[in-house]
């Protein structure tokens, strides 16, 4: 997390983020919105979210298969950005969801995603989440584990209703990502081993009668920047279809998962071309209906976490110290992860740059989201725009230190809309209760 010589400067990170300006009187804009204005009307912190960027990049990604003629449904992966509008806006374009819980099966619902476009994955699935999704019929259940196939089967029986299933290969193969989101290797709790994968997918094919066994899902690690893990990883689903369909077994379908990263900080990021064209050259000529599960690709660079600097601390180190914290994004206390910060007053290229500790207001050391990074020197009242939040940054936000939830901002051309309110103290004390004895 410390900062070198090869960081991007601030006004560098502006060059490969078209959603972002400088206005000399207006500062920072996102698409032609000051984004001043919606700190100064909204408050601070506050996540906003351009719906361009986000509509241009979920595009970008379907063009790239289209391109290749592979026949594919997109699931976004709500757990990336789960709010309604972002959903909305996704399921206009075609996107159905990939949802990990009862939770976010009925945001993709309340949504208007047709439960015949949602998959639903995740390594704990409760009865109550699995009755819900064979009522609905949804597109299909990745199956984790033998028990959990066991249990489908059983419910799906006692609802006289067949599930639709894929079997979720760990196919142990190193997603070269941070350990903490790699999912694919044999260690991780995601998926079925690969070498138990044959004999119980015959099983649950010619035995359990509650289940449509249609295929394979595979999921490696999130923040994936190269194409070897994929390579390795779909080589792999290749060889199990073939030695599903030798023993007279049939797979109908391939969920490829998401995955793809983006550039943070100095990252050579792909693009959704790489990820088609090793689709295409590994399990292109299956025959086969394919899926993809993406969710940071399209939604990170798409949002920006907003805060306003409540002091400077000055010493053997400056310390900006600003109004978000680890429970707003915490991606860099749980991942070491880097983001971009812009300050949103007008800034020219040569502006001299200044070295801050940029922390948060939340007791624990770890609520740092920078070291030594080089930034125009910042005074107490400025605000500032943490870059590429718009994924696994509202969704993953607590309210540690009775901090309430940010409000969220839509941005789209030069207009604005809130569409989620602050959350206040009495929204969390309402659902407190005292017990009998303790009250006086
Ligand atoms: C099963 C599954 N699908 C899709 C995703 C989305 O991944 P990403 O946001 O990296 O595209 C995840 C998250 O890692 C996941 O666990
Ligand atoms: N939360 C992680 C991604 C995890 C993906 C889900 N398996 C992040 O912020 O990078």
């Amino acid at each position: 997390m410390i900062s070198s010589a090869t960081d991007p400067i601030p006004f560098s990170l502006l060059s490969s983020r078209p959603q972002f300006s400088i206005d000399p009187d207006k500062g920072l804009m996102m698409e032609k919105v000051a984004l001043s204005e919606i700190a100064q009307k909204v408050g601070t912190p506050s996540w906003v979210i351009s719906a361009t960027t986000l509509r241009q990049r979920a595009q970008e990604f379907q063009k790239a298969f289209k391109e290749r003629n592979l026949p594919i449904q997109f699931h976004f992966a709500v757990k990336a950005q789960d709010h309604k509008a972002c959903l909305t806006l996704l399921r206009n374009l075609g996107y159905g969801a990939d949802v990990v819980s009862g939770g976010e099966l009925n945001r993709a619902l309340a949504a208007g995603i047709k439960p015949e476009n949602i998959v639903f994955s995740g390594v704990g699935k409760t009865d109550d989440e699995l009755r819900q999704a064979i009522s609905l019929s949804i597109a299909q259940v990745n199956v984790e584990s033998a028990e959990e196939l066991f249990r489908l089967n059983e419910l799906a029986l006692s609802s006289g209703k067949k599930i639709r299933v894929a079997l979720r290969v760990n196919p142990n193969v190193d997603a070269g990502t941070h350990a903490k989101i790699t999912t694919g290797r044999a260690e991780n709790k995601f998926g079925i081993q690969y070498h138990d994968i044959i004999p119980l997918y015959r099983k649950a094919q010619t035995e359990l009668k509650g289940l449509h066994v249609i295929g394979l899902a595979v999921h490696l690690g999130s923040q994936i920047i190269t194409e070897h893990p994929y390579l390795a990883g779909f080589e792999k689903l290749a060889n199990i279809v073939r030695s599903l369909r030798q023993a007279n077994l049939t797979v109908e379908e391939l969920d490829c998962g998401g995955g793809l990263g983006i550039r943070y900080r100095n990252e050579k990021a792909p693009l959704p071309s790489m990820l088609a064209n090793v689709i295409y050259n590994t399990l292109g000529n299956l025959d086969v209906k394919l899926r993809l599960e993406p969710g940071r690709w399209l939604a990170a660079p798409s949002g920006i976490l907003l805060s306003q600097i409540i002091d400077i601390k000055k010493g053997t180190k400056n310390f900006a110290i600003v109004d978000a914290g680890m429970n707003d994004l915490v991606r860099p206390a749980m991942y070491e992860s880097w983001h971009g910060i812009l300050p949103l007053k007008a800034f020219a290229k040569d502006t001299p740059l200044t070295h801050y500790d940029v922390v948060g207001p939340i007791c624990e050391s770890s609520d740092v989201f920078a070291h030594n990074r080089l930034l125009p020197e910042l005074h107490r009242g400025d605000l500032v725009a943490f870059l590429d939040a718009g994924a696994y940054g509202s969704v993953m936000s607590s309210t540690y230190n009775s901090h309430p939830l940010a409000a969220q901002i839509m941005v789209e051309d030069d207009k604005w809309a809130v569409i989620r309110e602050r959350q206040t103290l009495d929204d969390i004390l309402r659902t407190e209760r005292l017990p009998e004895w303790l009250e006086s």
